[in-house]
């Protein structure tokens, strides 16, 4: 479970060009809940995904992971309990290595410092295994090296590798945006099987409204640095890409109709 308790940052406090990123932030991911973020330019989503992650460091106001306070815990301690997926499908991988050696740098990095290293039966066995979740066919490339695969089945990668060390909250950070759309579509539904296999508690930040229609329990639209509304149940089922940019337009006219 997730929660933000009133989160607040001002980058520039006091100076003209002040601005403010969170403006009393709260949010409320239940465990197994995969949560789905929209808004505008500007609205707070990077902002408040790396007020969780540790990157950056709030003003006021508290991050709770499944119960603990986490708000003054340094990076390298919250990432044994969080997975963060990018943008750039060139960043989470390591083009010249296997998928198989991709993998085991992953193993070592996330959660078994004392494995000892080597490629041995039992785990290209789990690497197999962990690879078909996303219905890829990866797991049939474990000898590939990673720069010959294409962005989607890279990015793809990145996400199992990082969701390895089983996370308690997985965060999407636009992990989709660089890639075509027939491939971003793959890379969602590889995320999907994924998340629901892992029974993984997601954040996902998206600029795709069909993506945040088609997936998750609930959508959640920041705006000028505090969520706006938040949509789920039934009425997430029913949501259209049309309702939500709805959403968006009343806040441009209410800002033309104000200037
Ligand atoms: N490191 C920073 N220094 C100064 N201002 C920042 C910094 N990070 C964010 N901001 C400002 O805080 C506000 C929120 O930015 P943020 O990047 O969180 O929005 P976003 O919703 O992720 O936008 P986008 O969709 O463009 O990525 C913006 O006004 C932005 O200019």
């Amino acid at each position: 479970m997730l929660e933000i308790r009133s989160a607040r940052k001002v980058f520039y406090k006091g100076r003209p060009d002040e601005k403010k990123a969170l403006d009393g932030l709260d949010l409320s991911l239940a465990t197994g809940e995969f949560g789905v973020v929209i808004g505008s330019n500007g609205a707070g989503k990077s902002s408040m995904l790396n007020a969780i992650s540790g990157a950056m460091v709030l003003d006021s106001g508290q991050v709770l992971i499944n119960g603990d306070d986490v708000t003054g815990m340094p990076v390298h301690r919250r990432a044994a309990r969080l997975a963060r997926v990018f943008q750039d499908p060139m960043k989470g991988t390591a083009a010249s290595m296997t998928v198989a050696e991709n993998m085991l740098l992953a193993d070592l990095r996330s959660r078994k410092r004392t494995l000892r290293l080597g490629l041995n039966a039992k785990r290209l066995a789990d690497y197999r295994e962990r690879l078909a979740l996303l219905g890829l066919g990866l797991e049939n490339r474990l000898d590939t090296r990673v720069e010959l695969l294409s962005g989607g089945q890279r990015q793809s990668l990145s996400l199992i590798m990082a969701v390895g060390g089983s996370p308690e909250l997985l965060l999407l950070d636009e992990h989709t945006a660089a890639l075509d759309p027939r491939t971003a579509d793959i890379v969602m539904q590889a995320t999907v099987r994924a998340v629901e296999a892992l029974k993984l508690t997601t954040l996902m930040v998206t600029h795709n409204m069909q993506h945040a229609v088609d997936y998750g329990h609930s959508v959640i639209m920041l705006d000028a640095g505090k969520v706006r509304l938040e949509i789920s149940g039934e009425e997430k089922k029913r949501i259209t890409v049309a309702d939500l940019i709805g959403h968006f337009s009343v806040k441009t006219d209410r800002m033309l109709l104000a200037s």
